[in-house]
């Protein structure tokens, strides 16, 4: 089973508004709510390839609410721990360009931190934890390092979708799959990340460290990927972006979702990028016939041998 968890869900509320103009009235064209956070995308995307995944994390509220009964009716499981503070409401305004503004997280109480803990000492070495997204401020920001621990006693594959300090705390401790994009890879290390070429270079420096899988997204760009023997490079497909929310996520959900089928790892790769792709390219997250038609659009060429 995938399990995803999300200490900072939230409703994402997306404002299409034609050409915004700060300090204004604007008057939006459209509007959408979904529920967000990075673990919650990951369940939804894994669910359209029937693939088993939970949504674990913490919840409250009338928003708290919102984000449960939407995944009710796209039959996503989830256990969320109520922590009876609102859950937060993060704007995504689309305009010529796409600005964020995501709210704080809730309060956890030490005793709301434990109860997340017992959670995943119920995980086996059957299952897989995402680890995703921002970490509420009241969490020590060596959380997800605590989470990580259990699991690797327990032989839980853990996969990490975070930056800034909870990633940097999570380097050396062994990871079934890191997905930064270049700039979260480049600040990792202090430099620029320019190329498929130093994305390698850099991936490889966190494969040394004990992380089995990277991929290092690059927007339109490309992917690239290292693993223990293998460095691959996979081009995007042609396509207007219409949202970038949720693209990364859907990398991970690809990828995860195509190894659950014991596909190769060159595969999982090509879903991960063909998953990303299509979501960039929906107001919403992709469908799994989204993905299906870019499939043969990307390629993946093998960096070891010069491709
Ligand atoms: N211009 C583009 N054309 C095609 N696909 C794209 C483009 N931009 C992003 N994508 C898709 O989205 C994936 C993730 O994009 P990106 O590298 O920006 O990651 P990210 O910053 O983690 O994403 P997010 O915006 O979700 O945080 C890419 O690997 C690719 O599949
Ligand atoms: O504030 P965080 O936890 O870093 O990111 C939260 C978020 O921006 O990430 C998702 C997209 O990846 C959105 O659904 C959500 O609003």
């Amino acid at each position: 089973m995938i399990y995803t968890c999300t200490m900072n869900p939230s409703i994402d509320y997306i404002m299409n508004v034609e050409a915004f103009e700060a300090g204004d009235l604007n008057r939006a064209t459209q509007t959408y709510f979904y529920p967000g956070g990075k673990g919650i995308n990951v369940s939804r995307v894994v669910s359209r390839f029937d693939v088993p995944t939970k949504a674990l994390g913490y919840n409250g509220g009338f928003t708290g609410a919102f984000i449960k009964e939407f995944l009710d009716k796209e039959k996503i499981q989830h256990q969320f721990i109520d922590t009876s503070q609102t859950t937060r409401i993060n704007v995504k305004l689309k305009s010529t360009e796409e600005t964020e503004i995501n709210g704080p997280g809730a309060e956890i109480s030490e005793e709301l931190q434990k109860e997340l803990l017992d959670q995943i000492k119920l995980l086996s070495n059957k299952d897989t934890l995402v680890l995703a997204g921002s970490l509420p401020s009241s969490l020590p920001t060596d959380f997800y390092v605590q989470m990580t621990s259990l699991c690797n006693k327990q032989g839980v594959k853990v996969v990490a979708d975070t930056s800034g300090g909870a990633l940097e705390q999570l380097l050396g401790h062994p990871l079934f799959l890191l997905k930064p994009n270049h700039h979260e890879l480049g600040e990792l290390f202090n430099v620029t990340i320019d190329s498929k070429e130093k994305a390698a270079e850099y991936a490889q420096k966190l494969v040394d460290k004990g992380v089995e899988h990277v991929i290092v997204s690059m927007g339109g760009q490309g992917a690239v990927y290292v693993g223990q023997n293998k460095k691959l490079y996979a081009n995007v497909p042609e396509g207007k972006v219409k949202n970038s929310v949720g693209a990364g996520d859907s990398v991970v959900a690809g990828f995860l979702s195509a190894l659950e089928k014991e596909e190769t790892l060159e595969t999982a790769f090509q879903y991960g990028v063909a998953t990303g792709s299509a979501t960039a390219f929906q107001d919403d997250l992709c469908k799994k016939e989204d993905v299906e038609i870019l499939l043969s659009q990307i390629h993946i060429y093998n960096m070891s041998k010069g491709e």
